[in-house]
């Protein structure tokens, strides 16, 4: 079996005149722990949109464990087990922790809307959602509506859901921004544990996230891919800390200096 578990040939997306992805190609391998970076405005929504299914590609391919999902509906892309984290903000707001994956897990398991039947029933449910309060920290506030929660601690029950669903490829989209530094580390740690299984793409600026995560980098620029490479070789081009540099390095996207 193929070592690639996602890819995609020849991607090109256009708005008009605007061209967002242009011609890019790029392996996800089994197991990865693989960031996509690049300035702003550098096309990486749009891809994660193209491979998720919400965008449709001008042009290009994208394959899913062997098969052509190019023209595959969002819904059944995540059946066929890709999965990307979703901002909850408003969607789970008055339900706890708890509630929210106990609902995700019984959709999971085709158990549907009778999650609150199977909250108290069904132990399979029970036990898996306490598997991810554990896993994700939120045991503790497990029964806080989401809507109180600190920052740090919805981004992490994102990616509780998304985990919930049993993904083999999982797109982690900016799992730190808007979170304050001192609930980062719990991020950073939480991510750095996640199953070696599953096989994933970030899509980061905080550098300090992507350096300490991805053990291979795609640098977009302009829609097209500047480089790739292990996170030294990426540190090291000349090309990258000039795009970084050169379009006025923020404090949440320095240039990489972790080499
Ligand atoms: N629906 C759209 N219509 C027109 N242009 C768009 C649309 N979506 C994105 N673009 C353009 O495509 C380019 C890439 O945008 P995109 O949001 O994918 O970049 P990004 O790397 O995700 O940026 P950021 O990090 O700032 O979110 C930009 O020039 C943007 O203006």
């Amino acid at each position: 079996m193929s070592d690639v578990v996602l890819s995609c040939a020849g991607l090109v997306k256009k708005f008009g005149g605007i061209t967002a992805t242009s011609h890019v190609t790029l392996d996800l391998r089994r197991g990865a722990r693989h960031a996509l970076i690049g300035p702003n405005g550098a096309g990486k929504t749009t891809l994660v949109n193209l491979l998720t299914g919400v965008l449709e590609p001008t042009a290009g391919r994208i394959v899913l464990e062997g098969q052509d999902i190019t023209r595959l509906a969002p819904h059944l892309r995540v059946r066929r087990g890709m999965v990307r984290t979703f901002q909850i903000n408003q969607l789970f707001s008055s339900m706890t922790p708890l509630q929210t994956l106990a609902l995700v897990v019984s959709q999971q398991r085709g158990l549907g809307g009778t999650f609150w039947q199977a909250l108290g029933r069904d132990r399979g449910v029970t036990e898996r959602s306490e598997q991810l309060l554990e896993r994700f920290r939120l045991a503790e506030v497990m029964d806080i509506p989401t809507e109180y929660l600190a920052y740090g601690k919805r981004r992490l029950l994102e990616i509780a859901i998304a985990l919930a669903c049993d993904p083999r490829v999982l797109l982690l989209d900016e799992p730190v921004a808007g979170v304050p530094a001192g609930e980062r580390e719990e991020i950073l740690q939480t991510v750095a544990a996640l199953p070696a299984d599953v096989s994933v793409l970030l899509i980061e600026h905080d550098m300090d996230l992507v350096f300490s995560f991805a053990k291979r980098m795609t640098v977009l620029v302009n829609g097209a891919v500047l480089t790739e490479g292990d996170p030294e070789q990426i540190a090291a081009d000349p090309r990258v800390r000039e795009v970084y540099l050169g379009h006025g390095a923020t404090a949440g996207e320095e240039a990489p200096a972790h080499a």
